[in-house]
Parts: C-alpha cells; sequence; structure tokens
C-alpha cells in the first residue's frame, strides 16, 4: 500500500515530503494520510521502541530510504533519558504512559526530536533549497520542543509565539533562554488560539508567501497541524500496549482504553490513528481542563469556542480552538470535504458548528469527553502522591482524573493508559501546592524543597536554568505576528 497526503479541504493529493514541507495546505486545510496501513501487532511485541517507530514511520514515509529512516530515529531517541523512550510506569491498576524523558521534558519532544530530520529530508527529496522557516504557536511545550529540535540546524530558522502572560514560570525561562543563531522567540498579548490564528493566516496570505519565496524563503510547521508532527505520536500508542503484554498486564489483541489529556487534539488523534493501524482500542478518553470545549462537543455534537478563555494551572491546554479536530471529523464523516469546508468556514464566521446527528454517534462509539476542573485537578495531585508516592504534572492528573470517573461511571473493567504528558519540574508551583499546600519560596527553592520532599531528581534541562540568560524579551500584539516575521525574514 502506497500511501500519499491530502487537504482536508482539498482533492489534490501530494506526497509525504511534500505535505511535511508544507505544513498546512494552501486553502487552510490539513493533510492526512489518504489510508490507513495494518499493523501485524505480533510481529511488534518484542520489539523495541526505535524499532517500533522504524515500522510504522517507514508505512507513512514510502519515499524514506531505510537507511535514512534507521539513522533519523536513531539519532532523535538517543537524546532521551531513558533507553525505552516512553516507558509506561504502573501502580494500583493505573498504567501510566510517560512522555517527558527528552530534552525538554514534554511529549513533544517524542515527535520534534525527529521533525527537524523529517524535514531536511523532505528538502533534499523535493530538490528544496531555499531556506526553511518553522513557524510555530504555543501554549508552553511545543516552542521550547521546537527550538530544541530546529536550533542551529543549517538552512532552517524558527520562530516562536507564545502567550506572554499564558504558560509556566519554567515553560517561558525555558523558551526565553533559548540558544542559537537560528532562532526567534516571541511573546504575544493574547493567548495561544490568538497566536496560532496568527501562525494560520500567515500560512494562507498568498501575497506574503510570494514574496518570502521571491527571498528563497519557504515556510514550514511544527505545530501538531504538520502531519510530520503527528506521525511519530502514533508510536508510543503501540509501544505502550506491546510494554503492557511484555510485562504480562494484558494479553495480545485484548482492547484497552487510552486517557488522553486534550488541547489542540493531536495527541488523542495519533491514538485514533493507531486504531485505524489495528491497535485494539475500546475507548479514547478526552481529557480537558475548564476549557472544556471538547467535552461540550462530545456531549451534544455542538463545537462552540464563544466562551471565556481559563487561564489553569494545567496551561498548555488552555485552548478553545482544537485544530487537529478538523482531521478526525475529516475521518470520521467519511473523507467528506464539503462538509469540513463549511464547518470550519461556520467557526470561523460564527465560532460555532454543529455535526450531523449519525456522524455523532459514530463518534461517540470510541470516543468519551470529560473534564477535570482546578480543584478537582490540584485534589488528584494530592492524592496520587498519598497513596501511591507519585508526582502527576495537572495536565496529567487531569487525565488521571477524568480516567477515575470513567472507571467509576462505566461498567468497563478494561485496563487503562493515561498519557503522562510533561515532567512536575515544569509546574513547580501548582504541584508544591497541591501536594505540600502554600508556600512562598522563589520558583528554584521551590523546585529544590519539591524534589527534597518528594525524594525526585531535579531533571538536568530544569538544574540548567536556573543561571541561563534571558536572551529573548520582546512581546508584540497578535496583529502584528506577519510584520514581526517579514522583519525577521525580509
Ligand atoms: C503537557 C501537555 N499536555 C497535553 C497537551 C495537549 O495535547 P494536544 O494539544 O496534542 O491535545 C499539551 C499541548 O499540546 C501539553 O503540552
Ligand atoms: N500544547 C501545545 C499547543 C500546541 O499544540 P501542537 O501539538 O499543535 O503543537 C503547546 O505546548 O504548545
Amino acid at each position: 500500500m502506497n500511501i500519499s497526503y491530502k487537504s482536508t479541504r482539498s482533492d489534490k493529493t501530494i506526497t509525504a515530503s511534500q505535505a511535511i514541507l508544507k505544513g498546512i495546505s494552501d486553502e487552510g486545510g490539513l493533510f492526512v494520510p489518504t489510508a490507513f496501513p495494518q499493523i501485524d501487532l505480533e510481529n511488534l511485541v518484542h520489539k523495541s521502541y526505535k524499532e517500533i517507530c522504524y515500522s510504522i514511520l517507514s508505512k507513512y514515509l514510502p519515499e524514506f530510504s531505510e537507511n535514512h529512516l534507521k539513522d533519523i530515529i536513531g539519532k532523535a531517541y538517543d537524546k532521551f533519558s531513558v533507553p525505552k523512550v516512553a516507558p509506561v510506569v504502573s501502580f494500583g491498576n493505573r498504567h501510566i504512559l510517560e512522555l517527558f524523558h527528552g530534552p525538554t521534558l514534554a511529549f513533544k519532544d517524542v515527535a520534534l526530536s525527529i521533525l527537524p530530520y523529517l524535514i531536511q529530508v523532505s528538502a533534499k527529496l523535493q530538490n528544496v533549497e531555499d531556506k526553511i522557516v518553522i513557524l510555530t504557536a504555543t501554549s508552553g511545550d511545543t516552542g521550547k520542543a521546537a527550538l530544541e529540535g530546529f536550533a542551529n540546524v543549517e538552512n532552517t530558522k524558527i520562530i516562536v509565539f507564545y502567550p506572554s502572560e499564558g504558560v509556566s514560570s519554567i515553560q517561558k525561562r525555558q523558551m526565553t533562554s533559548q540558544v542559537g543563531n537560528n532562532v526567534y522567540v516571541l511573546g504575544i498579548e493574547g493567548n495561544f488560539d490568538d497566536a496560532q490564528n496568527g501562525v494560520k493566516s500567515i500560512f494562507s496570505n498568498k501575497e506574503f508567501k510570494e514574496k518570502l519565496k521571491s527571498e528563497k524563503i519557504i515556510l514550514s510547521s511544527a505545530n501538531s497541524i504538520n502531519i510530520g508532527r503527528l506521525l511519530p505520536q502514533v508510536v508510543y500508542y503501540f509501544s505502550s500496549y506491546m510494554e503492557l503484554v511484555q510485562k504480562g498486564a494484558i494479553a495480545l489483541n485484548d482492547s484497552v482504553n487510552f486517557t488522553v489529556p486534550t488541547g489542540n487534539f493531536g495527541d488523542i488523534l495519533a491514538g485514533y490513528y493507531a486504531k485505524k493501524m489495528g491497535l485494539p482500542i475500546h475507548k479514547l478518553l478526552c481529557a480537558s481542563n475548564s476549557n472544556n470545549v471538547l467535552y461540550d462537543f462530545f456531549k451534544t455534537g455542538t463545537y462552540n469556542k464563544n466562551r471565556e478563555f481559563i487561564k489553569t494551572i494545567s496551561p498548555s491546554m488552555d485552548i478553545l480552538i482544537s485544530s487537529n479536530f478538523e482531521r478526525m471529523l475529516y475521518h470520521a464523516s467519511n473523507n467528506d470535504q464539503e462538509l469540513i469546508v463549511n464547518l470550519m468556514e461556520e467557526l470561523n464566521t460564527k465560532g460555532s458548528y454543529t455535526i450531523p446527528e449519525e456522524m455523532k454517534s459514530g463518534i461517540s462509539e470510541l470516543f468519551y469527553g470529560s473534564y477535570s476542573d482546578e480543584e478537582s485537578t490540584k485534589k488528584v495531585i494530592g492524592q496520587v502522591y498519598e497513596e501511591y508516592n507519585y508526582v502527576l504534572d495537572p495536565h496529567t492528573a487531569v487525565a488521571y482524573k477524568v480516567c477515575e470517573d470513567y472507571v467509576k461511571n462505566t461498567s468497563d473493567e478494561r485496563t487503562n493508559i493515561i498519557l503522562s504528558t510533561a515532567s512536575p519540574f515544569k509546574f513547580p508551583e501548582a504541584v508544591y501546592e497541591s501536594i505540600f499546600k502554600n508556600s512562598d519560596l522563589e520558583v528554584y527553592e521551590l523546585i529544590d524543597k519539591l524534589a527534597q520532599k518528594t525524594s525526585l531528581t531535579i531533571p538536568e534541562p530544569i538544574k540548567k536554568l536556573k543561571d541561563s540568560a534571558i536572551l529573548h524579551k520582546k512581546v508584540i500584539s497578535s496583529d502584528e505576528m506577519k510584520e514581526a516575521v517579514g522583519e525577521i525574514l525580509l
């Protein structure tokens, strides 16, 4: 099966390398694979993370040679602090898939350690010699992971936009202290949705892109709107399942549930792709924080972003426009691109849309949506520490709470795997307060105290932050994003 890619909003098919380089289609749609390769589960049971990664990516990236791909995968995952890359930690009857052992301590590293190589090889395959500029919107984690991945990568520049008052103090420090001769980090006065809208509108500005092209510059994306960002995330659904098979916690072909702390809907969409490739997933539990637009959608079939944007202790999930939802709707509607164009137009103009009833019932068979408010999230962090001596970050705690509620409220006794998407050390204030109550210590003293009291080791990237110089101080209005890109590039 030779997989190609098409936009959710048009007919034209393109290759994997073209889709990865473009990031987003000209008419604003997102690229999706035209088919889902089937995976022989038995073949994966005893494979390492890197081997599983190769088995999956090679099917989606037919133009990449075996040597290229194996080399890229090797280099990407050698940067992780644990050989398993994404280990599963089990306590009680819960299984936590730890995705935060990469260089910037969030699950984004799994894909962003590999994306720069995918983009470079794609450029070679397409004979592109232009400078590649990566535009990134972030609510805290993608930005740093992308900066780390693209810093000093030849023939690229990376520009990151983050909500200047909408990320944790550690996330901000991670980004604003980034070193590299090709990196630009700009705070914006606004929230993540403003940053993401700004980036998308730059991508769809034909005139601006032509001007850049005349200067031999092309734009691409490090967000999960880029299919090259999404595909490596499919791998850990398979690897975690196989780890549980190896440990004897489940038998091969048993069905399981995954709970995914969700914002832009990229991570959970990767789970949907894993299901389509044959991984026996019964339910994907979509866990939101108080920005519970997706919970409301799963309940009613109406997606409505017209509501207050709430700043929470899980800031990376403070998102009201979940970009990847478009991909899920496309697949769930049997590839009905006209419907998608109409729904996205309604989202743009009215801020809401409603899907047809039969589509809603299809989606509800696989997805279960729920949310955790601030109080419940803090309580769960405290309880899990007390009961299991395990420290959850606030995003993972949202998922944990949703999974607990699901188990309580249904008769489903299947094994549950909870995706743990960030290290608690990225959110020390919220985590410390949830477990040990208030402290007026400054953040690095708080980190020391959190480590002492929980006997956790402070991760190296956090230790280094304290003495890092702040190199990027500029904050702009979200209306000035295109001008800022122009100033940097032209
Ligand atoms: C720590 C963390 N958890 C969860 C999410 C939500 O993931 P997604 O945007 O793929 O839904 C994010 C941001 O993407 C994140 O940074
Ligand atoms: N939570 C993300 C938001 C962007 O999501 P992405 O997966 O589309 O890059 C972040 O931390 O920036």
